[in-house]
């Protein structure tokens, strides 16, 4: 079983802030939170100080997947493990931590250059969370969502996470579609708490800067993902896929394209994973309906 429990928090750099704040804040309707660096936009959607950090920079990129353990002693664990599969494991300085609202934090590289901080001990703001639209976001136990991350080295970071990290396979799709020539390419869906998935690896070129294929966000109605869907839309932003309801997690979704050339999926109704009935299945079709991706522009992630 993991040490790990949730996805904790995400930190992206940009060179279009205001257009990130338009995005999250007046689209999606996370609310603005605080931080240390006096520049970064600081999103907030529960008692956490901040999930979403987005600090300003030369080149969109992601800077690091946070993700949470229990304590100090799950966070030994985590390093153990990671070390003794032969890969070097950082530990952050107590500035650096309180740069994260962590109180520590150890990062190392996956297999696919992706920056991963495992943390414990989070910073909490017990002020109400205001959304400026009244959404209320779904994380708890189930985290702050789900990340997609490209990669290159499909098979090698597939094993990191199961092997090393210890997630759980929670089945996969495969690129093309079920007749699609062998051998087959698959996105592969993976868990560490009730969430059907935090996370999932998606074949990809290899490109420069480490990448993100999208983070998804869940809000507590549809009618929430509605509304924030006809803001995104008149606000000018990119409609990557229509709105649809996903075969694995039931999700119903719609995914909107950040700057950076990756996108944002916002969702609701996913569904709850009971482990002691689970098996991981293979899914051939995204979609009962719906999640159009015909108007998508191309991801920066399979840009080479
Ligand atoms: C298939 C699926 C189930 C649940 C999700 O949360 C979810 O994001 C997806 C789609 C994953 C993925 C994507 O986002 C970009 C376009 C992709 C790579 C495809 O072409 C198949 C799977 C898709
Ligand atoms: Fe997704």
């Amino acid at each position: 079983m993991t040490e790990i429990r949730s996805l904790g928090y995400l930190r992206v750099q940009t060179t279009d802030i205001p257009r990130w704040r338009e995005l999250v804040v007046d689209g999606l309707g996370m609310a603005v939170g605080s931080g240390p660096e006096p520049d970064g936009l600081y999103l907030r959607v529960d008692e956490r100080r901040s999930r979403l950090q987005v600090l300003p920079g030369d080149v969109d990129r992601v800077l690091a997947v946070g993700w949470e353990v229990r304590d100090q002693f799950a966070l030994e664990a985590v390093r153990e493990q990671v070390e003794k599969s032969g890969v070097e494991v950082t530990e952050l300085t107590e500035e650096e931590s309180l740069y994260r609202d962590a109180e520590r934090v150890i990062t190392f590289r996956d297999p696919s250059g992706t920056q991963v901080e495992v943390f414990f001990g989070p910073v909490l703001d017990h002020s109400p969370v205001v959304t400026p639209h009244g959404g209320n976001f779904v994380t708890g136990a189930c985290g702050l969502g789900h990340v997609v991350l490209p990669t290159p080295a499909a098979t090698e970071t597939y094993a990191f996470y199961t092997e090393v990290l210890g997630f759980l396979p929670r089945g996969a799709v495969r690129l093309g579609g079920p007749d699609a020539p062998l051998p087959a390419r698959r996105v592969r869906f993976l868990g560490v708490n009730q969430r059907h998935h935090s996370l999932a690896i998606c074949p990809a070129p290899p490109t420069e800067a480490p990448g993100m294929v999208h983070l998804m966000m869940e809000v507590d109605t549809l009618d929430a993902v509605g509304q924030a869907l006809d803001r995104v839309g008149k606000l000018g932003f990119s409609i990557s896929s229509t709105l649809g309801r996903h075969t694995n997690d039931k999700m119903v979704s719609f995914y909107v394209r950040a700057p950076g050339g990756w996108d944002l999926e916002f969702g609701t109704e996913g569904m709850l994973v009971d482990e002691s009935h689970y098996t991981a299945e293979e899914i051939t079709a995204d979609s009962y309906w719906g999640h159009d991706w015909s108007g998508t522009e191309p991801l920066a992630a399979f840009q080479q």
